[in-house]
């Protein structure tokens, strides 16, 4: 009987001063917070990923910050992120609570999702089914379609180059996702995917919604004075579950009819003793489809338009670039992905890419779900942690020059570091669609290259303009501004297959 009180009495002294122990350790270093809103006048409104960076250079790779009920903590070194969110992705692969989704009845949406919601494996499971390295395979058919399309466009049309674009990476998600094919520049449904996806970002814009800080609000009743947040919320949301509804619906009249495309939707709603699916398998499939084509269309976009500007930027590489495609595949076809391995410089071209201008420099935030130490820090319960990709990104140490658009740097026998170690995510939330998003920048990337040299545009006295390199972002996705270039065809009997 004593020495059972002495054992329970030493692991209860064990657990109290381990506890003691740890709340004691400090935070990570970071600026000074002002006693009732901690860091919220520091924060822009825009590329948040800037001024981490700044701080990261004063306090090193680990720092935190707060603002009112949030504490924040951004890693800016590989390091620190992988062995955070991937060595300890249990403790890391939570997201942060957003109460204007939740309003918005947005909150099972993949992106959000909490890591202990029994959806969440179905969900990573329907996600790697349909984008794994095999599967990606029985797209490669619809990518070349598509890829002639966006040539075509391209050569017809190279002022709207941006509309093509989008145009090609939408019709590839929307495609694999509900069997519907993009027939027109102007459909129905990317345009109105596009405008309720844009308009849903504004219900995670940080700082603009007061009940984020105060989250009591949200019990208020919606015709409260002051509650318009909450009408704002219910209203996207119900726009968006309509718009989202619709293309499912329209695959599942498709299966009725016996006359459908084979898709993410169909596969999944469609048994193989011919029963109809429950409601909440139907649930999964409406979210993993719909997020398919918020996730998919604008990062690919986003890394195709960063490229073209880089090859308007860096007139050697592009030439470097094409002298590769021009030798292994010759002058008479456009590159296809049975030729992928035999490009290294193409490969490499498309890392220097994805690091030069990362789609998405903050990634998403990952929640600390229990309290953490890490070199001798407290990670509090309930931090919001960042990866700043932008800084890892710019690692002097990692990359020689690395505002320079150089893809040698991943080649011969000392290449530099994969940015595809980082620019994915990290640990259980990694991005689920990094195979496709590589196939489609390779074949797009590779038969541009090979129709067309990409040029600065001229002016009245025929000298070029260089245009300023400015990025903006669009909720958490990083694209160049618009900007003006030429094509030159390189091959003109090559592009008349086209028509
Ligand atoms: C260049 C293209 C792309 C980049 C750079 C990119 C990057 C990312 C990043 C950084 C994350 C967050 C990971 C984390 O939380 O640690 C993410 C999540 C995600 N990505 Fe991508 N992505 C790209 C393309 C795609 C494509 C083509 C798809 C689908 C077809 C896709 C689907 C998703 C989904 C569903 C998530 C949410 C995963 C989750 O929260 O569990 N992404 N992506």
């Amino acid at each position: 009987m004593s020495s059972s009180i002495i054992v329970l009495f030493v692991a209860a002294a064990t657990v109290f001063f381990y506890t003691r122990r740890r709340s004691r350790l400090p935070l990570p270093p970071g600026p000074r917070p002002k006693f009732f809103t901690g860091n919220f006048h520091q924060l822009p409104k825009n590329e948040p990923w800037r001024m981490y960076a700044t701080w990261a250079e004063s306090y090193g790779p680990i720092i935190s910050f707060r603002v009112p009920n949030k504490q924040f903590i951004v890693l800016s070194s590989l390091k620190s992120a992988t062995e955070l969110l991937g060595l300890r992705a249990t403790t890391y692969s939570d997201r942060p609570r957003i109460w204007m989704m939740e309003l918005a009845k947005l909150n099972l949406n993949v992106f959000n999702i909490s890591f202990t919601h029994p959806y969440f494996k179905t969900y990573r499971t329907v996600l790697k089914n349909s984008l794994n390295t095999r599967t990606i395979q029985t797209y490669q058919s619809i990518q070349t379609e598509q890829s002639r399309v966006l040539l075509d466009g391209l050569h017809k049309d190279p002022e709207h180059f941006a509309g093509h674009i989008k145009r090609n990476t939408a019709a590839v998600i929307l495609y694999l996702a509900y069997g519907w094919k993009v027939i027109d520049n102007d459909d129905y449904w990317i345009r109105r995917l596009q405008d309720a996806f844009e308009s849903s970002a504004i219900l995670s814009q940080p700082g603009r919604w007061f009940v984020e800080v105060m989250p009591s609000l949200r019990f208020l009743p919606s015709w409260f004075p002051g509650a318009g947040f909450k009408r704002v919320a219910f209203q996207i949301g119900q726009r968006l579950g309509r718009v989202n509804g619709t293309p499912l619906n329209w695959t599942k009249q498709q299966i009725q009819s016996g006359n459908y495309t084979q898709s993410l939707v169909s596969k999944r709603l469609l048994q193989e003793d011919g029963s109809t699916v429950s409601a909440q398998q139907e649930e999964i499939v409406t979210w993993c489809s719909q997020e398919i084509y918020g996730a998919g269309a604008d990062t690919i976009t986003s890394s195709l338009t960063s490229f073209i500007l880089a090859m308007m930027l860096y007139p050697e590489v592009q030439k470097h670039a094409q002298a590769e495609i021009d030798v292994i595949v010759g002058q008479d076809q456009f590159p296809a992905f049975k030729d992928r391995e035999k490009l290294p410089y193409i490969g490499a071209l498309i890392q220097e890419l994805l690091r030069w201008a990362p789609v998405t420099p903050q990634g998403l935030p990952h929640h600390a779900m229990r309290e953490d130490v890490y070199e001798g820090y407290r990670i509090p319960k309930g931090a919001i942690v960042i990866a700043n990709i932008f800084s890892v990104s710019r690692d002097k140490e990692m990359y020689s020059d690395p505002l320079e658009f150089r893809p040698e740097r991943f080649l011969g026998p000392s290449p530099q570091s994969d940015p595809r170690k980082f620019v994915f995510g990290f640990g259980h939330r990694k991005c689920p669609g990094l195979h496709l998003a590589e196939a489609s920048l390779y074949l797009n990337i590779s038969c541009i290259l090979a129709a067309f040299t990409i040029a600065k545009q001229l002016d009245e006295m025929g000298e070029e303009i260089t245009p300023p390199v400015e990025f903006e972002n669009v909720g958490i996705i990083w694209r160049p501004k618009p900007f003006k270039c030429r094509f030159i065809p390189r091959n003109k009997d090559l592009l008349a297959t086209l028509s």
